[in-house]
């Protein structure tokens, strides 16, 4: 198949795990005869050096021609002065507006490897397999701000549509797993927690299949840490589901090995790993490049509908976690170069053995 692929490379380490990914996708393209076209373009710090602007147009259009994206991170120290008018993370915030990508997908999955490097117990992350839906273009990252020498707000909105279609996902989703959702929220106190906790009622009366729990976010960060495998499916708003998803990879052993999907859109998916611009590890070769791998993995299946290449790269991680040399947060000494050529060399072996 032919696939027009939009690399948004970004700061930091973004560079450096994008380029795996893509090193991925052209093995993949060339194993199984396909035809994927790459176009960088400029976002986040780097777009703000280049052309003032986080999210420039040559970019924004770009992503509406796209038929998926495939993004490292953006941000650093270098942008981060808390008066700068123009901040790298706006651009990233904008590229998932633009593309109306509301489902952020971040699966978790335990390797017994890489599990064994988790701060808990062995017996407490046995079974954890779980995927976090996170609402992405609502909620208190997109509304209206203030700021004045004495004061500033954030707003937080919510529309019943903005909830029930993020719901619905994760009901449908829990359809296809172990059929239970835990929808996360602050109803004790906020709003657009309690307007989120009656949608979700609401709609889970059309999934008489799959259970419904309510959890409070500061108990359900407890939770995630004293009985993670008791979860399925985790839906929650914006700014709940970018905190316990950090919180959530460590279970995993690193926050380098999580990837995500952002899907739901008229045009584009949009494939990255959680974590951001690493800028204390830039430079040097020790990101962890497997979860943005594991991203391109999900650009593969969700945009591309390539499950057996999915599959094929899934498979290649697997074994790398299981027998090669791993970077550095995961106790090993392994460049993000070598990961990257032992999951080509992994990819390679299978197709040879098939
Ligand atoms: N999607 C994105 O582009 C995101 C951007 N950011 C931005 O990233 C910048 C840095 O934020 P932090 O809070 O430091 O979070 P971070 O996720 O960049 O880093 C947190 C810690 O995890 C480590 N880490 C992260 N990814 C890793 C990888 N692939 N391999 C090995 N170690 C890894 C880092 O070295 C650091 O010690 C900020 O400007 C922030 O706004 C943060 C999160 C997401
Ligand atoms: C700019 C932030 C919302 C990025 C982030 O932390 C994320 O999407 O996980
Ligand atoms: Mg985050």
């Amino acid at each position: 198949m032919k696939a027009s692929i939009v690399v948004l490379p970004g700061d930091g380490i973004g560079p450096e795990v994008a380029s795996a990914g893509v090193a991925v996708l052209r093995q993949i393209a060339t194993r199984f005869g396909h035809e994927f076209t790459f176009a960088e373009h400029a976002i986040g710090g780097d777009a703000i050096d280049r052309f003032g602007d986080p999210l420039p147009p040559q970019t924004r259009e770009a992503l509406l021609a796209a038929d998926a994206v495939l993004l490292g991170a953006v941000g650093g120290p270098k942008w981060s002065d808390p008066n700068a008018p123009v901040r790298p993370e706006q651009g990233l915030l904008a590229m998932r507006k633009l593309l109306g990508v509301f489902a952020n997908v971040r699966p978790l999955k335990l390797h017994p490897r890489t599990a064994a490097l988790s701060p808990l117990k062995p017996e407490r992350t046995k079974g954890v397999d779980l995927v976090f839906i996170r609402e992405l273009t609502g909620g208190i990252y997109f509304g209206a701000k203030t700021r004045s020498e004495h004061d500033a707000t954030d707003e937080c909105r919510y529309s019943v549509e903005e909830i029930e279609r993020v719901v619905r996902h994760a009901f449908a989703l829990a359809r296809t797993r172990r059929r239970k959702v835990t929808s996360v929220d602050k109803a004790n106190v906020l709003e657009t927690s309690r307007l989120w906790r009656s949608v979700a009622t609401r709609v889970a009366a059309d999934f008489p299949d799959v259970a419904l729990e309510h959890q409070l976010v500061d108990s359900m960060a407890m939770h995630l840490l004293t009985r993670p495998a008791d979860y399925d499916v985790i839906v929650t708003e914006n700014m709940f589901g970018d905190i316990l998803t950090d919180e959530a990879s460590v279970l995993a052993g690193s926050l380098g090995l999580s990837p995500s999907a952002s899907i739901g859109g008229p045009g584009a998916g949009v494939y990255e790993p959680i974590h951001g611009s690493a800028p204390d590890i830039a430079g040097q070769s020790l990101a962890n490049p497997l979860g943005t791998i594991l991203s391109a993995a999900m650009l593969l299946r969700h945009s591309l509908g390539l499950t057996e290449e999915a599959a094929a790269v899934e498979a290649a991680v697997d074994h790398v976690l299981e027998h090669a040399d791993l970077t550095r947060d995961l106790g090993g000494t392994a460049t993000t170069h070598a990961v990257t050529r032992a999951v080509i060399e992994a990819c390679n072996a299978k197709a040879e053995a098939a």
